[in-house]
Formats: structure tokens, C-alpha cells, sequence
């Protein structure tokens, strides 16, 4: 599926990542073992070429018995009874021992094909080396223990899946398989389906609603992609037909303003925007009412980010919910909390701070092309159930992707499609 392909080329690093771990976890204790299912192959196909070439031995065979034969009919008709019948047996002797000697040769190119077969391969698989078929295909299985366990809880951790449900999930993957053998691949599909056992419930795109305009407040800490991801929305609601209209509520930061004034024309969207350092609140009351004027389906707030003074963002972001919610009691419909996925960790907590401030809705998480810590997403879904509507996987307008948690589930563990 090119999709798929995509998103597991887009998620290299945190796949790859995971891939080498398992990799070098799998090794560390295990044993080689013959792929059981290629060297069958090999074996049934010898048989059957085996078997295809004693026919052809026995149809000669046949035939120089039936030339014996007319050989006897002419000699009875030479009246030579008993030189004839001597001479019939004798063939019918040469052929019984024909057929031996065509087995007993078969077997000896057997036994040479498989020394000749063991000397050119240093470490054959053992049907390999019965067959004499060449090397046959290795796979490293490790027999499931704790040790190993911890490893594998290990590993999910450093990609930044958290300790409770890297736990869980090492827990689940455990469950009946303890004392089994496994091989990378076996251990990368068990974890694929606990990932995306996680994921499920919340993989929704964000909902739409019959008001118009629907409101869409983003939230989010500075330089966590929210001017992008209002951007590449903005361009998707506009191809799905949807009227959008942008506010840009950072009102403090003038290059803020300007990157979102480039988004819109980059979706065909127009932005709303107010003189530097004037109230964000009068801002996304004039939105609403153009919004509304307009007949817009949708319109996206852009808000600030600062952190670092938390009372300050309460308040910005409460009086913005109050003035529009004079137009309209049941806005803002959605309240999107953007985040980077390269803090890994961090975005746990910002999710923490952001819920206090603001009435979060549903996830964005951006930057997982490019970062190791795509695991963080498992873990907020794990921790905080909240909806995860899309995910960034590039800087491009058509790079927001809705969540699939099976092909995240795959990417994430290195899984080939
Ligand atoms: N690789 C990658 N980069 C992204 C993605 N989303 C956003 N970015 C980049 O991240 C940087 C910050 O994105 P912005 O959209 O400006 O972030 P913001 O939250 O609006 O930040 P402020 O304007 O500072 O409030 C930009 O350089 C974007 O191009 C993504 O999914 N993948």
C-alpha cells in the first residue's frame, strides 16, 4: 500500500530504532535456525525433479526391453528355442540390473551433491546439508524469559513509549508465550498488534458538526506546528469543499502572523489578523463575525503559546472562549492541542498543562518524520485516551496525514507491509 509506504519511510527513525533493537535483543541469546519452510520447498522440489528423472530411466528401460523382445521373436522364428529362451532371460537380467544400477547411481550423485554442497557452505542449515540443496535460509530465535522481557521493556522506553506502557505492552506480548521461541520478526508482529490495541479507540479524525461556522481553537506550546497544521487543515477542509476562514490570534508575535498569512494563501484561505500587541479576544470576535457574515463553515484560531507565563495564557485563552461564545454558546466545537513529536517525554506533560488551560478536544501531533520518539504517541493515547485526529509527517501542505493505527502500529515497529 503506498500509504502505508510512505508513513514507514516518513517514521524511519523511530522504526529503525526499534528495528535494531529487537534485532540485537534476538541475537543476544538466540540461536540460528533453519527456515523450516524454505528448506521443505527445497526438498519437495529435488523429489519431484528426482522422481521426474526415474521415469524417463524406467521408459528407456522399457523400450530396450521391448527391442529385446522383438530381438526373441525373431530368433524363435530362426527355430533356436532354448539359445532364445537363454537369450530373453539374459536380457531381462541385464534389465533388472539396469534399473539397479540407475538407482544405486542417482543415490551416489545424491550423497556427491551434498558433500560437494557442505564444502562450499560453511554453515549449511541441517535439510540443506541432508539435501545437499546449498545453504539453506537462517532465521535467529530467542526463547522468550524475563531477561529478555526487560530488554524488550528497555527498548520501548528509549522510544519514548513511557515506563507504564512500555510495561503493558512487553506484559501483553508475554501473555501464553513465555519459554517460546521467537525471532525479530515474530516479537515486531506481536508488538504491532499491542501498539495498535492501544491506538484503536482513539484514532478519530476531528468531527464535524452541522454549526456554522464550526469553531476550531489550536492550541499549543511555540514552534510545535500549529500555524502549519492549521495551514495543511485549512487546505483539506477547502478540497473537501468546506468554507475556512483563518484568525491569527498570536497577535504579539508578528512573524507568527506572517507565517500564518502564508499558509492561507498557500490553502486559498483568507486571514484575519489585528495590529501587533492588540487583544487576541477582539480578534476572534471580529473572526466570528465575518465567519458569519461570510457563511463560513469553519473557522481556525491560531493561539499563543507562551508557557512561560502559564497565568497569563489561562487568561488570554478563557477570554477568547467567553467573547465567542457571546456569538455562539456552544463554541469553540473543537479545541485542538498541537504537538511536537521530537520532545517525546515532554509532550506528555504539555498535554498535562495544556488540559488545565484549556478544554483539549483532540490531538495533533506533528513532526514524526524525522524523530526517533514516535513511541510518545502510544503512550499519550495509553495515558490520556484523548482523540488523535491527524499527525504531521512533513512540512509540506499535503504532509498531515489522518491517524491509522494499524499502519502507525506497523511503521512504528519496522513491520514490512
Ligand atoms: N518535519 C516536520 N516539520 C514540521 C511539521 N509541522 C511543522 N513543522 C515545522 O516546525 C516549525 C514550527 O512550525 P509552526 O507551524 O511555525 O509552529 P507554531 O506552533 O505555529 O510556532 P509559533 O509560530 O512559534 O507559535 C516549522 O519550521 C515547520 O515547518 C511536521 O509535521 N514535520
Amino acid at each position: 500500500m503506498a500509504f502505508f509506504k510512505k508513513l514507514k519511510e516518513r517514521m524511519f527513525k523511530s522504526s529503525s530504532k526499534l528495528e535494531e533493537g529487537l534485532d540485537a535483543i534476538v541475537e543476544d541469546g538466540g540461536a540460528v535456525e533453519a527456515t523450516a519452510d524454505v528448506d521443505l520447498g527445497a526438498e519437495a522440489e529435488w523429489l519431484a525433479t528426482e522422481s521426474a528423472r526415474l521415469e524417463e530411466e524406467a521408459a528407456r528401460l522399457e523400450r530396450e526391453a521391448e527391442d529385446a523382445e522383438a530381438a526373441r521373436v525373431l530368433a524363435q522364428e530362426a527355430d533356436a528355442e532354448e539359445r532364445r529362451a537363454a537369450e530373453a532371460a539374459r536380457i531381462e537380467a541385464d534389465r533388472v540390473e539396469a534399473v539397479r544400477i540407475a538407482r544405486v547411481e542417482a543415490e551416489e550423485r545424491r550423497a556427491e551433491e551434498a558433500r560437494a554442497a557442505a564444502e562450499a557452505s560453511p554453515k549449511p542449515g541441517l535439510l540443506g546439508r541432508i539435501l545437499g540443496r546449498g545453504e539453506a535460509k537462517t532465521v535467529v530465535r530467542r526463547a522468550l524469559d524475563d531477561e529478555m522481557l526487560e530488554q524488550l521493556e528497555e527498548l520501548l522506553i528509549t522510544a519514548d513509549m513511557g515506563v507504564d506502557t512500555a510495561l503493558r505492552v512487553t506484559a501483553n506480548m508475554a501473555e501464553g508465550r513465555m519459554g517460546k521461541r521467537l525471532s525479530t520478526q515474530e516479537i515486531k508482529g506481536l508488538m504491532a498488534s499491542e501498539v495498535a490495541a492501544i491506538m484503536e479507540p482513539v484514532a478519530k479524525p476531528m468531527p464535524l458538526y452541522p454549526k456554522k461556522p464550526q469553531v476550531v481553537l489550536v492550541v499549543g506550546v511555540n514552534g510545535s506546528g500549529k500555524t502549519t497544521t492549521i495551514g495543511k487543515l485549512a487546505s483539506q477542509f477547502r478540497a473537501a469543499g468546506k468554507s475556512v476562514v483563518i484568525a491569527a490570534g498570536d497577535t504579539f508575535r508578528a512573524a507568527a502572523v506572517e507565517q500564518l498569512q502564508v499558509w492561507g494563501d498557500r490553502a486559498g484561505v483568507p486571514v484575519l489578523t489585528a495590529p501587533e500587541g492588540s487583544d487576541p479576544a477582539s480578534l476572534a470576535f471580529d473572526a466570528m463575525s465575518k465567519a458569519e457574515a461570510d457563511g463560513a463553515d469553519l473557522l481556525m484560531i491560531d493561539t499563543a503559546g507562551r508557557l512561560q507565563n502559564r497565568a497569563d495564557l489561562m487568561e488570554e485563552l478563557a477570554k477568547i472562549v467567553r467573547v465567542i461564545r457571546k456569538k455562539d454558546p456552544s463554541a469553540p466545537h473543537n479545541t485542538l492541542l498541537v504537538l511536537d513529536a521530537t520532545t517525546g517525554q515532554n509532550a506528555i506533560s504539555q498535554v498535562e498543562t495544556f488540559q488545565k488551560l484549556a478544554d483539549v478536544s483532540g490531538l495533533v501531533m506533528t513532526k514524526l518524520d524525522g524523530t526517533a520518539r514516535g513511541g510518545v504517541l502510544v503512550a499519550l493515547a495509553d495515558k490520556f485516551g484523548l482523540p488523535i485526529h491527524a499527525i504531521g509527517v512533513g512540512e509540506q501542505i499535503d504532509d498531515l496525514q489522518a491517524f491509522d493505527p494499524e499502519d502507525f502500529a506497523r511503521a512504528l515497529t519496522g513491520l514490512d507491509a
